[in-house]
């Protein structure tokens, strides 16, 4: 995987040690919200039987068991990720589930193992405000999606509405990593995921990076007030 930045190093670890307890506190820490923003954001991106796509950073397998269910047994679905603990739970769930379709790779974001053109559908949910270079991967993501296809992030975002962002914010910083302590035994690792989400583009500027990495036209949606959001980059068709 190359040398890896401090960063990279920091955030294998901080999924290393959570992978257990992930799919449950991400229930508890977004009041169970996630689940309706990824049933939204499937809803848009409208997948048929048959697609391809590939999940980056799919950590315990959510949206690529979901993209495998859409595109069935006659389409074909990579997830990706680099902690190997987090791939041993979506491991899991694929054979409970017996998804052919679905294939579990270790990988990195910053380096997509795959030609260009490669898929119908490129997606990464709450995975970009965790890799080193953001700019990297969504010119990685680019590259790998078909023209024509589209490329979609579901990650955490900026509230603008005053008294909701500041109570938004107390609640990462102060809340958040007291509630991973208690439940998942791990303070240092939820802090982290306050410090990343702070430090992640507002949806405008994610937008622009999106506009940037190459893309034609850019669809945004907020969820739950701004604290996510979604975009949708659309590659133009040759
Ligand atoms: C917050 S979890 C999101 C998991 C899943 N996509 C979801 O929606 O629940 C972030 C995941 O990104 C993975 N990740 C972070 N940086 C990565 C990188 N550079 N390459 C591959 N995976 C990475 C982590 O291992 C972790 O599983």
């Amino acid at each position: 995987m190359g040398k890896p930045s401090s960063k990279e190093e920091r955030v294998h670890h901080v999924f290393e040690n959570i992978y257990s307890k992930y799919d449950s506190m991400n229930s508890i820490i977004s009041f169970q919200r996630h689940k309706s923003w990824r049933k939204d954001t499937m809803k848009r991106m409208n997948v048929q039987a048959g697609e391809t796509a590939l999940d980056v950073c799919c950590g315990t397998g959510d949206w690529s068991i979901s993209l495998s269910e859409a595109v069935g047994q006659t389409g074909k679905v990579i997830g990706l990720d680099f902690s190997k603990n987090m791939l041993s739970i979506a491991k899991q769930k694929k054979q409970d589930l017996q998804l052919n379709q679905l294939e579990l790779v270790h990988g990195n974001a910053m380096e997509l193992p795959y030609e260009e053109n490669s898929f119908d559908y490129v997606t990464i949910g709450f995975g970009l405000r965790n890799v080193p270079d953001y700019m990297t991967v969504l010119e990685e993501m680019y590259r790998v999606v078909k023209p024509g296809g589209k490329v979609v992030c579901i990650e955490t975002s900026q509230p603008t509405l005053i008294g909701y962002r500041q109570a938004y914010y107390f609640y990462f910083k102060f809340i958040m990593p007291i509630l991973g302590k208690l439940i998942a035994k791990s303070y240092k690792e939820y802090s982290w995921l306050q410090e990343s989400a702070k430090d992640f583009p507002g949806k405008k500027e994610l937008k622009e990076m999106f506009l940037n990495a190459g893309f034609d036209k850019v669809e945004m949606k907020s969820y739950t007030g701004g604290v996510a959001a979604m975009h949708m980059g659309f590659k133009a068709s040759q």
